[in-house]
């Protein structure tokens, strides 16, 4: 439920999906938390009124391999969103948005990034794309200036000192812009890397995993940093694996499984559809077995050795359901002296959809 959100286990190692899966499973009798308040974004604002900026029409990828790694995909990003893609590892993340890049080539199927054919208009295509891979690859001898520079030549653009200026500023580098690379940290390095992606003005960036192995503090940062590029009218695109950087983000939710793309939902709507709720009774007296007369009326639970009753429903249910269980419970003599409520993460629902349960 609410507690199942990122961890600070996985988030201190940087762990990937399948550790998250396990952390989710496992840490089901965590304590509640209280809600965060995310902030709603201008995209969500005006929704309904935004145009398509990627239009991805019946993808598909086989490899050389023989592998296909991905399989008939369609998809619309909106200009002006963030838009998160989940999936455990090798679901065909990295596949779909290097291809949307350039840099890998479809085997079927259409893409038009603002408007462009990522294959028969390719130049014009790949000007609207920024990228910002995972892996840091940087010249650790250039300065900050040089090797952002650099990155606006190579796709035939003339200088333009005020956008690098711009650039280096709103990323909290111009300080650094002298800098040798070899002399950042981590984090310069990354933000760095999305300087580079944002030197020749795209319209769209792609985020792949922005904030792995990056410390809570600075994701924090990055995540603030990143919704003042969307108010700039920049459209993102990012992949994670921490659950909490998509609850916190994104304004869209995709969810790949074994390329296949299983699920497109705003968010808000996805937590609201798929999610549970869960009210937990401590019971004045144990119960050693949930009680004939209940069992398959409702799904209920024992914890905490028979101190707890928890009553999962769904969040879309009949309130009926609670006030019949809490009279059925007085019918029987179990009495409880507190009850509270908490409601799915993000980060369960995921859980279930990628093991096809949702
Ligand atoms: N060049 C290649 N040749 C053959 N198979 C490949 C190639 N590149 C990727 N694959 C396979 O395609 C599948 C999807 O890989 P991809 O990198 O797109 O997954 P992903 O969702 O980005 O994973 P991760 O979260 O681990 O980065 C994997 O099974 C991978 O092994």
């Amino acid at each position: 439920m609410e507690v199942l959100k990122t961890s600070s286990a996985f988030e201190a190692a940087g762990c990937h999906f399948d550790c998250a899966l396990q952390e989710a499973a496992s840490a089901a009798s965590a304590p509640a938390r209280p809600k965060r308040k995310i902030p709603d974004s201008p995209y969500r604002l005006k929704r309904g009124l935004v145009p398509s900026i990627v239009s991805v029409n019946q993808l598909s990828k086989t490899y050389a391999s023989g592998f296909q790694a991905l399989k008939r995909v369609d998809l619309d990003i909106h200009q002006g969103e963030i838009f998160a893609l989940l999936g455990p590892n090798g679901a065909g993340k990295t596949t779909l948005i290097n291809i949307i890049c350039g840099i890998v080539n479809p085997s079927e199927g259409t893409v038009l990034a603002d408007g462009h054919d990522i294959v028969t208009d390719f130049r014009a295509a790949r000007t609207k794309i920024g990228l910002v891979p995972q892996e840091l690859a940087t010249d650790a001898f250039e300065t900050v200036w040089g090797t952002v520079s650099f990155s606006r030549g190579l796709f035939g653009y003339s200088p333009n000192p005020a956008h690098i200026e711009k650039v280096l500023r709103d990323l909290s580098l111009w300080d650094k812009k002298d800098s040798k690379i070899m002399a950042l940290s981590g984090g310069m390095k990354r933000r760095v890397m999305i300087a580079k992606a944002l030197s020749h003005e795209p319209r769209i960036l792609f985020l792949d995993e922005p904030t792995a192995g990056v410390d809570v503090e600075l994701r924090r940062g990055m995540w603030e940093m990143v919704r003042k590029l969307r108010e700039s009218g920049v459209t993102i695109i990012l992949t994670t694996h921490y659950i909490e950087e998509a609850e916190e983000m994104a304004d869209r939710i995709g969810v790949i499984r074994k390329g296949e793309l299983i699920l497109v939902e705003d968010k808000a709507v996805l937590m609201k559809k798929l999610g549970k709720k869960q009210l937990t009774l401590s019971l004045r007296n144990a119960l050693a077995a949930i009680p004939e007369a209940l069992v398959g009326r409702y799904q209920l639970d024992l914890a905490d050795d028979g101190h707890s009753l928890i009553y999962t429903f769904d969040k879309q249910g009949d309130d009926n359901q609670i006030a019949g269980l809490l009279r059925q419970l007085g019918e029987l003599g179990i009495d409880f002296k507190d009850l509270h409520s908490s409601e799915s993460s993000l980060e369960e629902i995921f859980v279930s959809l990628v093991r096809g349960q949702a």
